[in-house]
Formats: C-alpha cells, structure tokens, sequence
C-alpha cells in the first residue's frame, strides 16, 4: 500500500500499550530541518498522547541523516533507553548522493537492529521532492513522526 492509500497519523490508542513506563531516544537530523522538526513534533506528542513521559524522551540532534546512525548507537550505549527514533529527511538532488545516503542509512538501521536489544525505527523520508517531505511530515499524508513513534511503542512492548 503506497503512502497515499493511508494516512500516517492515523491509530487507535485503544490498541496501542501505554507507554508510561517506557523511555525512548530521539535523534534528529538537522538537514532539511523544518521537515525533521516536524516529524520529531509528530514523533513527541503521539509518544505522550500514549502516556510517554516527557522527561522519558532524549532527543539529541546530528548534522545529517548518515549520522544518525552513529547518533543512534550512542544513544543506545549511553542513555538507557528502551527504543530509539532515527529522523531524517533524504530529498534527491542533482547526483548519485540521495541513493547512497538513503542506502546508507538504512543498512546502518538495520545493522543497529541486529547488534543491540533496543530497537531502532527508521524514521526516514526519501523522497524526490521537499513537497513530497512536507505532505509526509504534517500534511495531506499525515505524519510519519506519527507512524514511528507508534511503532516503538509496539517494538518496546514487544520486547519486554
Ligand atoms: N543531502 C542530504 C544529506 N546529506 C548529508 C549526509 O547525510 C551527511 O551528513 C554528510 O554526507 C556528512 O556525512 N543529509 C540529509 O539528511 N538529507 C539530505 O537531503
Ligand atoms: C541527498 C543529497 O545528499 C543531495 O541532496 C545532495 O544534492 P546533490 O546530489 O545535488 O549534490
């Protein structure tokens, strides 16, 4: 199902575990930052909407998305967390960088996932335009902050 057939805000807190117990890192690329602000909005108030904590979210920022993948694991090592969120926004330029980026990061993801008992929602728009961005962080597709904090939730509960 392609993103326009769903909307990514959208969950029923009612088949969602409460998160009142559970902490989560955030880590933030500063590349194309009015987008990822947008997604760690989306990312914080559904955490809260389903009984996150405020002082249980850390959210520490990074130049850009490559680097999410060191800012993650140090989040993991360091600050006790029961899940981390990596947000970035990858939009296609004149060169063969978006695909390496994009590429990049989700190898590092997914290595992440495999090395350490804390998972790492990839939170991660690849898109070919900023519109396509800005629908995807708050606009006409909703919020894909929205949709990964909804899934570490699930991985956390998941997990414990
Ligand atoms: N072009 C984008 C980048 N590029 C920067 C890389 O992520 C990285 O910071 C650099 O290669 C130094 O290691 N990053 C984004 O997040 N979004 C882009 O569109
Ligand atoms: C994803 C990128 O790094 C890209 O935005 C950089 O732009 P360009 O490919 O024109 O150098």
């Amino acid at each position: 199902m392609a993103t326009e057939n769903k909307n990514l805000s959208q969950y029923d807190k009612n088949t969602i575990p409460n998160a009142k117990d559970f902490r989560f890192g955030i880590v933030v690329s500063e590349w194309n930052d009015a987008i990822t602000n947008g997604l760690f909005e989306g990312a914080k108030a559904a955490l809260i909407d389903c009984g996150a904590l405020p002082e249980n979210i850390v959210r520490w920022d990074v130049p850009g998305s490559f680097e999410l993948i060191f800012g993650s694991k140090k989040m993991i090592e360091t600050q006790n967390v029961d899940c981390v969120i990596a947000i970035g926004c990858v939009i296609k330029g004149e060169t063969m960088h978006f695909e390496f980026v994009c590429d990049g990061v989700t190898q590092g993801v997914k290595d992440l996932n495999l090395k350490y008992d804390v998972p790492t929602i990839f939170c991660l728009l690849t898109d070919n335009t900023m519109q396509q961005s800005i629908d995807r962080s708050g606009g006409k597709h909703g919020n894909k902050g929205t949709e990964a904090a909804i899934a570490a939730i699930k991985m956390v509960a998941l997990n414990k």
